[in-house]
């Protein structure tokens, strides 16, 4: 039995939790809060994030990151993107130093640009072989239900992806592999960003031939901002590219798409704050993603006007105008 340590017990870590017991590993869960860890030992449910769900008994929740990493065989890495630095810092002592280090966060860091990959490694000391991503289109709730679903699992090595692949493919859950780490995990981030668009054109009451505009410009945008960076472009007509945009974008689970949503009918990005703990990680990573995109010389329209919404600058209907108003590059299409 493979030893599995997630951190942390968040919707898609609980979920991912539930898809490592169902493909027959032992998983210790991290959770920064006792309550959460009582909820999860004693009543089999992580109340907070994916109440109704029964978390089976192979599942094991603490607040000791010590006791959480022990002999792990993997090490799976789920806080929100700009608080990885200051966790792992913490935690990076106590990891096992042969254990797989395996990334589910889809964001860019604010300052350093960098992706979570490259924030691992930094930290970590760990080799670029040692670093895996997960990414595709995977809700956590619906995963939680069981409901079939794909992903990809990538990492530089080969081998080592299709070793994870193995130890977490069960019944409902199916993992490709890819060795497109960059492209996978731009694919994850921009996404995010996308939906926040898609969402804000829904709040506005607009109709599938908007969002399908925005999905589609929005995947050329993100393939062009990966492949300067020297993603392959198949990555992102894939799971990890397209298969996520289309289930974020189209999803009411989206965190992502219901911030935009809020966006569109109104409310700031402050009320939005003050109205929910979960977070929408195409908010924290717009700049990010812009600062990139403006590195490599990549026009990042919908980003950019996300952004404006996003900070007040703009309202989400000057943002959807000026997306359709706006002059493109002809071979752009
Ligand atoms: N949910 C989904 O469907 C999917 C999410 N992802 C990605 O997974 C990552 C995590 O998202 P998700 O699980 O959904 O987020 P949630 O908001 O559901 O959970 C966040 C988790 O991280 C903890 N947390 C929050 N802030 C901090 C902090 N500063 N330091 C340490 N722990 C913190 C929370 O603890 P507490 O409860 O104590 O606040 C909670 O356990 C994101 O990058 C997201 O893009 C990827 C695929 C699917
Ligand atoms: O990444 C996800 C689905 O693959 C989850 O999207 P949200 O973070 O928008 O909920």
């Amino acid at each position: 039995m493979t030893k599995i340590a997630v951190f942390s017990a968040g919707s898609w870590g609980t979920a991912f939790s539930l898809v490592l017991a169902d493909a027959g590993n032992d998983v210790s869960l991290w959770a920064r809060r006792d309550e959460v860890v009582e909820a999860v030992n004693e009543r089999r449910e992580n109340t907070d994030y994916l109440p109704g769900i029964e978390l089976p008994p192979s599942i094991r929740a603490s607040t000791d990151p010590e006791e959480v990493a022990a002999d792990a065989d993997v090490v799976v890495l789920t806080v929100p993107s700009q608080s990885l630095r200051e966790n792992l810092t913490a935690w990076a002592p106590i990891l096992p130093e042969k254990a797989t280090l395996v990334s589910l966060m889809k964001g860019v860091e604010l300052g350093t640009l960098m992706r979570m990959s490259e924030v691992i490694q930094e930290v970590t000391d760990a080799s670029a072989n040692r670093i895996a991503v997960i990414s595709g289109p995977n809700l956590a709730r619906e995963i939680a239900r069981r409901e079939p679903a794909a992903s990809v699992v990538a990492c530089v090595d080969e081998e080592r992806a299709k070793h994870l692949q193995a130890i977490t493919h069960g019944p409902s859950w199916r993992p490709y592999t890819s060795v497109d780490v960059l492209g996978c995990e731009i694919g994850g981030a921009y996404k995010n960003v996308v939906g926040l668009a898609v969402g804000m054109a829904v709040g506005l009451g607009f109709g599938d031939n908007t969002t399908a505009s925005v999905i589609t410009r929005g995947l050329a945008e993100t393939a062009r901002l990966a492949t300067a960076q020297g993603a392959n472009p198949l990555t992102l007509m894939g799971l990890a590219g397209l298969g996520d945009l289309v289930a974020t974008c189209s999803s009411p689970l989206s965190r992502n798409r219901t911030f935009g949503e809020r966006l569109g009918q109104g409310m700031t990005t402050e009320e939005i704050y003050a109205s929910t703990r979960q977070v929408a990680e195409g908010a924290k990573s717009c700049k990010s993603l812009l600062a990139l995109a403006d590195s490599v010389g990549v026009d990042a329209p919908i980003a950019q006007a996300v952004d404006a919404v996003v900070d007040g600058r703009m309202t989400a209907l000057d943002m959807m105008n000026s997306f359709i108003a706006r002059d493109t590059k002809p071979e752009l299409h």
